[in-house]
């Protein structure tokens, strides 16, 4: 029997993305359009593994009426899911998207307060459980009440159990996670830079900073640059892989869709190079999506060709 990924959100979003013409700070500002999306990261990984036509579900934490909101999104996309009832309500994100500009601005909420019980209630499952999962994606912020080692705790008790875990995280949460050693991690080049509080000018230089997590125990570090794409890192290979130009429509979930284009790529068993290609151009495909929308296995199928890749040989100083 085949096994499900589970993909973890302890702090999830209804995202609400609107279109202004131009934004006028201090103004008022017209909204031409908008839309709702179920959102956090985890879900989102969740929602592209199931275009994927991977056996998915979702778990994780939500609140109030929004909460049934969000659950009702994933039943109906056909995402088995298990949220633990938190007090208040689940967060509205913000996407701001300018059309003059062509950016987006996102305000996210901190979102719901937990308190022990909800907690207690996660992790006991969590604990029986893990061992029946393929592996698992631990994505997003934390809300107020879980400690900044949560994610540390559930990678420990995966790896105890023989489960494999992709840690999508940032701040305090991403520097104790890694103590527990992910079996793959995606950071972002600014998390990257930030973990490290560092800058990375070069390839090589980013490389480099990968191999210091990699000999940590960490099998697979993918860091995404944006528009200029991505490096994919393990202890032998470094792939490079950089889009065609596009102009993006929303990049929000872009670096989801790199996350869940990997675990399909590893689940398959294919090859560095083939991750590289794959999860850049998933995440390209969602970029060219209005709104918290992600990319479906034909688009990226088709997309596959439009994608530059290239090896980045060991150096004699590289570890
Ligand atoms: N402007 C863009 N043009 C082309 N591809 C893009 C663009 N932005 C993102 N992508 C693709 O999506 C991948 C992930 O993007 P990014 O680095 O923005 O992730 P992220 O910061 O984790 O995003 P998020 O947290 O919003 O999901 C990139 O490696 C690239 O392949
Ligand atoms: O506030 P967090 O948890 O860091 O990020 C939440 C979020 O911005 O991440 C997703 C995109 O990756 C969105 O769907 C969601 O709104």
């Amino acid at each position: 029997m085949k096994l499900p990924v589970l993909t973890i959100t302890l702090n999830p979003a209804l995202d609400k993305t609107v279109t202004v013409e131009d934004f006028v700070l201090g103004g008022l500002n017209r909204i031409k359009e908008w839309r709702m999306d179920a959102g956090g990261k985890g879900i989102n990984v969740a929602k592209v593994l199931k275009n994927f036509s991977i056996d998915v579900t979702a778990w994780g934490l939500c609140a109030g009426r929004q909460g049934n909101v969000l659950t009702d999104t994933l039943s109906s996309l056909g995402i088995p899911n298990w949220f633990v009832q938190a007090k208040g309500e689940t967060r509205t994100n913000l996407k701001v998207y300018v059309e003059h500009t062509r950016e987006t601005t996102e305000l996210n909420e901190p979102g719901f307060t937990v308190d022990e019980d909800v907690l207690s209630q996660f992790l006991d499952r969590f604990r029986n459980d893990v061992s029946h999962v393929a592996l698992v994606v631990l994505g997003g912020s934390l809300p107020k009440g879980i400690p900044s080692d949560f994610y540390k705790t559930l990678i420990q008790i995966a790896n105890e159990a023989g489960v494999r875990t992709v840690l999508d995280a940032d701040g305090e949460s991403f520097v104790h996670g890694i103590e527990a050693v992910p079996y793959a991690i995606k950071p972002n080049i600014h998390e990257l830079e930030s973990f490290f509080g560092e800058s990375f000018r070069t390839d090589e230089e980013i490389i480099d900073a990968a191999r210091r997590l990699i000999v940590k125990g960490i099998a697979y570090v993918a860091v995404s640059l944006g528009g200029e794409g991505s490096i994919l890192v393990t202890k032998t290979e470094a792939i490079r892989a950089k889009p065609a130009p596009i102009t993006p429509l929303s990049t929000v979930g872009a670096g989801d869709s790199m996350v869940a284009a990997l675990i399909y790529c590893m689940l398959h068993g294919m090859s560095l190079e083939e991750a590289a290609r794959w999860s850049s151009t998933a995440g390209t495909v969602t970029a060219l999506k209005p709104g918290t929308q992600v990319c479906t296995l034909a688009e990226v199928e088709e997309k596959l060709g439009s994608v530059n890749i290239w090896s980045i040989p060991k150096t004699t100083n590289s570890n």
